[in-house]
């Protein structure tokens, strides 16, 4: 199938979207890719609404007009895209991820986007709502990438972790026999955004310049080291404002603007050589897609926190900025094809379990 894989996330920086075809189990090729940002109202009114999510209903007029807003702007995406395609996977925006009991409003994860509307639009076909199943089966919802990083890595040398540096870190471990566990790392970009936005007044803290210019918080790294997240074992995922309180509870907030920054970074890769304990065994080598590649403060800091090479996954030849929607692209595909998103190593699903929705130019559909 022709598929344009369509990702926003939680950085909320704009919208990925990419050409891939695939039948859902292999990748038969790469198109073009491209990501359009959303314009700063926009980024302000959806960072607005992750605070608001979990006290707000469903027809709130606020979280209708934010969503018509994102869903204009996907379908502006697969417009620049210009490409013929069979189907769209169109992720949406999350703004609240409560799997887990425990957490008021639990058992829940909610990505905004009206995939009725851009179908009709774009006069494809539409895969979404891709975590509701997995949750409702006992899942975490979340990490979804990890059976398209399993396909996309099937001849590269294992074990191999694929780390993905988003607003959340996440990461994927591919073992010899074909064992594949996943998981959140810990917060990667979100932190850091808040940031450099409080300190500087940019959205990110572009090159690592104020992350550089800083050393990390001896006592504020060692609380946020004893987080209980960091320990547990996976199954486990991430809300992107789940660590704002331990944040907080830390004293980072306290602390100058260039060492908060260095604080966070180094924070966010020891986050991630903690998520190592968890592996069956050590990768041969770390690949790191998303944003965060592009922070040298990271990659030093990631560099510095595990014993393995660590490399941007473009030294195999991948795109690190598509990769994720690509892989809303491979799943679009499997949603239509009626084949397993999730695992029990993945999100700690019951067993293989099947997801997503489909939704026609004309009417909701049925998968094959
Ligand atoms: N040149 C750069 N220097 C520093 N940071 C950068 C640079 N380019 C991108 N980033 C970081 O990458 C972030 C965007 O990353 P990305 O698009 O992978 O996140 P996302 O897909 O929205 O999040 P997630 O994967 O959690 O859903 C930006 O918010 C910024 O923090
Ligand atoms: C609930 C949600 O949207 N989670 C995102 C977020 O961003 C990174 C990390 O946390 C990951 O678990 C997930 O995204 C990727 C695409 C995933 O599901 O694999």
């Amino acid at each position: 199938m022709r598929t344009i894989g369509l990702m926003s996330g939680t950085s909320l920086d704009g919208v990925d979207a990419a050409w891939v075809e695939t039948d859902g189990t292999r990748i038969a090729r790469f198109g073009p890719s491209l990501t359009l940002p959303y314009d700063p109202a926009l980024r302000r009114d959806l960072r607005k609404l992750l605070d608001l999510a979990g006290n707000i209903p469903g027809d709130d007029p606020f979280l209708l007009d934010c969503e018509q807003r994102l869903t204009e702007r996907h379908a502006e995406a697969v417009e620049e895209l210009g490409l013929e395609a069979d189907l769209i996977g169109f992720h949406g925006q999350t703004i609240l991820h409560r799997p887990r009991a425990g957490q008021p409003g639990a058992g829940r994860t909610w990505q905004i986007g009206d995939a009725a509307a851009l179908a009709r639009r774009a006069r494809i076909p539409v895969a979404h709502d891709f975590r509701s199943a997995d949750v409702a089966a006992g899942g975490q919802g979340a990490p979804l990438v990890p059976v398209f990083h399993a396909a996309l890595a099937a001849t590269l040398p294992k074990p191999l972790a694929i780390l993905n540096l988003g607003g959340v870190g996440n990461v994927t471990w591919l073992g010899e026999d074909g064992a594949l566990v996943a998981f959140d790392t810990g917060p990667a970009n979100g932190p850091l955004d808040d940031w450099a936005r409080r300190s500087t007044g940019e959205d990110y803290d572009r090159d690592g310049r104020l992350a550089l210019a800083g050393l990390p918080d001896g006592a504020v790294l060692g609380q946020l080291l004893a987080h209980p997240y960091l320990a547990a074992p996976p199954p486990k995922s991430l809300d992107r404002l789940d660590f704002d309180r331990a944040l907080r509870d830390a004293g980072a907030g306290e602390l100058p603007p260039a060492d908060g920054a260095a604080t966070l970074a180094t924070f966010c890769a020891c986050a991630v050589a903690a998520a190592a304990r968890h592996f069956p065994a050590p990768p041969l080598q770390w690949l790191v897609a998303g944003g965060g590649r592009r922070n040298p403060a990271l990659m030093r800091a990631l560099a510095g926190a595990l014993p393995e090479p660590v490399h941007p996954v473009e030294v195999v030849g991948w795109d690190g900025d598509a990769l994720e929607a690509q892989a809303f692209g491979v799943l679009a595909a499997r949603v239509w094809r009626g084949l397993p998103l999730t695992f029990p190593g993945t999100t700690g699903a019951p067993g293989p379990t099947v997801g997503g929705q489909l939704t026609g130019v004309s009417g909701p559909l049925v998968p094959a």
